[in-house]
């Protein structure tokens, strides 16, 4: 608390000359805040929209009392980048600090040196050659996806494919991260599953609400207890997986007394999961258990809910737009012809159009609406003393959508990233993994996991959107969603 009025105190001179909507002392601007999360999000957009195009005072930055806590979103691609690409402003703004309390100080929430030793040594974690081993799982899992969704198929009745893809993402996520089948697409371990989903939602409520902050109200409004169990459930079932898996590293002999790195014919067999890699490095990285326990609970929470909105997007946008979704079908039924095959790696990188659209879809609705830094040093810009310790938003929303770097910014044009598009464009104004040392360790697993599922749907079905897009109601929680499910008919393809 000493903290956040010192803060203040420092911010308030200079954030004067920094445009943003009317606050009050103590409570700012939320008086204001419209109680629903949709509602909400507009209100932002249209906040960002008037101060940073139309207000006298316009600098490419909006001023936002929290409370009596400043918050500064900033919307111009060059000041995104001289955050972004800082290596000195790497610390994650206390909005995390909810986060934390449930996966720990892991490699998306910690910072300083800890930060640093954690991305060098899970790096390597990410390479190609390890997520190649994933295939099989995004393979299986998509090929799952597209057989429960079947049933639903050429019945003309709408169906929300969202709970689909959200479980199909949680298998995927929980066997490659854990090595663990958790087999929701056909009703397994639901506890575990609506766990996750419910922490999720928790989480976005306490961020968005400052009274929550507080303790005692955290726990008279119910959810502190509800979350405190939640955490419990989601910790020890990682826990004991964790136990599980050493115990079979044991026994086929990979995990020995001595540093062992395992041979091609090993990987071959058993097919690492990143836990599996954790485990193989916690001597030599003198990590404890716990230290294992934040690391994969932190690709569970960061790896399901992204990936799962990611892939829905997509499919609403390609089922508004036919003349882009039969194109994705032709670029498919070259490769796969008639054949009922599973897609290989070589298959994967043929699907050119299909990348593109996923990318697109990515630009109109970016998985994580924004991001949060805490200054940790005075940094001047715009003429303004942004002071230490300050909370700094970044929302790809922004550039993603200014009409002065897209040629048809509101409409979903895949060519937007033919390799010529993308390289004529400013770098920051597109960058829904982030950008800079803190980006998405994930992306690479992101986009080859919505490959594989979305090529499986598209190679199946034709599918047609309910609601255009952006018409019906989207959310920026922790991940963008749609209020009400992505509504869809689905048709069979007859070759
Ligand atoms: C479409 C899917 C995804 C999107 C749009 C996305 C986006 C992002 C963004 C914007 C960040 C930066 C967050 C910040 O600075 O606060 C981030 C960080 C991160 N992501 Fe992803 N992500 C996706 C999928 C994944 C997956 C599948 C994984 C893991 C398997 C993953 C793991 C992480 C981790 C560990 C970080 C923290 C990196 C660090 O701070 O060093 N993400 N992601």
């Amino acid at each position: 608390v000493k903290k956040f009025f010192e803060v203040a105190y420092r911010a308030y001179e200079p954030l004067q000359k920094i445009p943003g909507p009317k606050s009050l002392p103590l409570v700012g601007a939320v008086y204001q805040f419209k109680l629903n999360s949709k509602e909400f999000f507009e209100q932002l957009d249209q906040w960002h929209e008037y101060f940073c195009r139309v207000d006298p005072k316009r600098m490419g930055m909006v001023k936002l009392w929290l409370g009596p806590f400043p918050v500064v979103s900033v919307v111009w691609p060059d000041f995104i980048k001289t955050i972004l690409e800082s290596n000195t402003l790497l610390k994650k703004s206390n909005n995390y600090d909810i986060v934390r309390r449930w996966i720990g100080d892991g490699l998306l929430v910690s910072s300083g040196e800890k930060w640093q030793k954690r991305r060098k040594m899970l790096t390597p974690a990410f390479h190609f050659n390890v997520l190649r081993n994933y295939h099989e799982v995004f393979t299986r899992c998509g090929a799952m996806f597209v057989e429960r969704l079947d049933e639903k198929a050429d019945t003309n009745r709408e169906v929300d494919i969202f709970p689909y893809l959200k479980r199909c993402a949680m298998d995927i996520i929980c066997e490659t991260a854990m090595g663990t089948r958790l087999d929701s697409q056909i009703g397994g371990n639901m506890e575990y599953t609506n766990a996750v989903s419910r922490l999720s939602d928790i989480i976005w409520s306490y961020q968005r609400f400052p009274h929550l902050w507080f303790p005692p109200i955290w726990y008279a409004s119910r959810l502190g207890f509800e979350f405190d169990r939640l955490v419990k459930l989601t910790n020890n079932f990682t826990r004991h997986v964790i136990a599980e898996r050493r115990s079979a590293l044991i026994d086929e002999g990979i995990l020995t007394e001595e540093d062992h790195e395992m041979t091609e014919a090993e990987i071959k067999r058993r097919k690492p999961c990143f836990l599996d890699l954790l485990l193989l490095m916690q001597r030599a990285n003198a990590l404890s258990d716990e230290d294992l326990r934040e690391e994969v609970d932190t690709f569970m929470f960061e790896g399901h809910d992204t990936t799962s909105s990611a892939m829905g997007f997509a499919t609403w946008l390609l089922g508004q737009y036919p003349v882009e979704q039969a194109k994705v079908q032709a670029e498919l039924d070259e490769i796969f012809g008639d054949s009922d095959r599973q897609p290989d790696e070589a298959d994967v990188k043929r699907m050119v159009y299909l990348e593109r659209c996923i990318k697109e879809s990515l630009r109109l609705a970016p998985s994580v609406p924004f991001v949060g830094r805490e200054l940790q040093h005075d940094v001047a810009m715009a003429g303004v003393d942004l002071p230490k310790n300050l909370t700094m938003v970044i929302s790809p929303y922004g550039p993603h959508l200014a009409p002065e770097h897209w040629e048809r910014p509101m409409e979903f044009y895949p060519d937007h990233f033919t390799t010529e598009a993308a390289s004529a464009r400013h770098p920051y104004a597109y960058f829904p993994f982030s950008a800079g040392p803190r980006n998405c360790i994930g992306q690479k697993f992101a986009l080859a996991e919505e490959k594989v599922v979305l090529s499986w749907l598209f190679r199946k079905f034709r599918v047609e959107s309910v609601e255009p897009y952006p018409g019906a109601d989207i959310v920026p929680e922790i991940v963008l969603k749609p209020q009400t499910g992505f509504k869809m008919r689905i048709f069979r393809r007859h070759h």
